[in-house]
């Protein structure tokens, strides 16, 4: 299967509230968002993207908007964190994004993928779809999801 992959990165801080160890303190981390797609390869002469399955630019400008401008600089928060979502919702214009479950990588990739499949499928009436979504807290721990 040919597929083509965009790298994105993003800051935001999380915690994990029930963590036996230093990850229930609020930290951040630099994410490094991997968009896997696949499709057919375009085959029009004289088209911007003749040769390509999408544009990387298309890639990351639909990321950014639909994902990653939200994500970046904000802190990601548990809905049943109340003790940091009250912490938060103190600081006036806070960048917070509120999520329905605990912000693990593992989660965070799937809520990602959840997103971005709708974003790019069958974008531009051709067979897209995103393949996959690889999500890195940190050089060292990641999580990847497929369709
Ligand atoms: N399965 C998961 N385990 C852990 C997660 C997670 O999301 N899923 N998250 C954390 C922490 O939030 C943190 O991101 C990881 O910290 P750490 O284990 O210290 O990772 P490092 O790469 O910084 O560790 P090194 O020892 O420096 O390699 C914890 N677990
Ligand atoms: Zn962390």
């Amino acid at each position: 299967m040919l597929t083509i992959t965009r790298k994105m990165e993003f800051d935001a801080g999380h915690r994990i509230p029930d963590h036996k160890s230093q990850c229930r303190n609020m930290h951040g981390h630099r994410y490094t968002l991997l968009i896997t797609l696949t499709g057919d390869v375009v085959q029009q002469e004289g088209e911007s993207d003749n040769g390509m399955i999408m544009d990387f630019g298309d890639i990351k400008a639909l990321a950014n908007q639909h994902l990653v401008k939200l994500w970046d600089h904000a802190f990601i928060v548990y809905a049943h964190d109340t003790v940091v979502r009250d912490f938060l919702d103190s600081m006036p214009n806070h960048k917070t994004v509120v999520i329905d479950r605990v912000p693990t990588v593992e989660n965070l990739a799937k809520i990602a993928f959840d997103i971005l499949k709708e974003v790019y499928h069958g974008r531009y009436g051709r067979h897209l779809s995103l393949a996959k979504v690889t999500l890195y807290e940190t050089p060292n721990c990641w999580a990847e999801i497929d369709g």
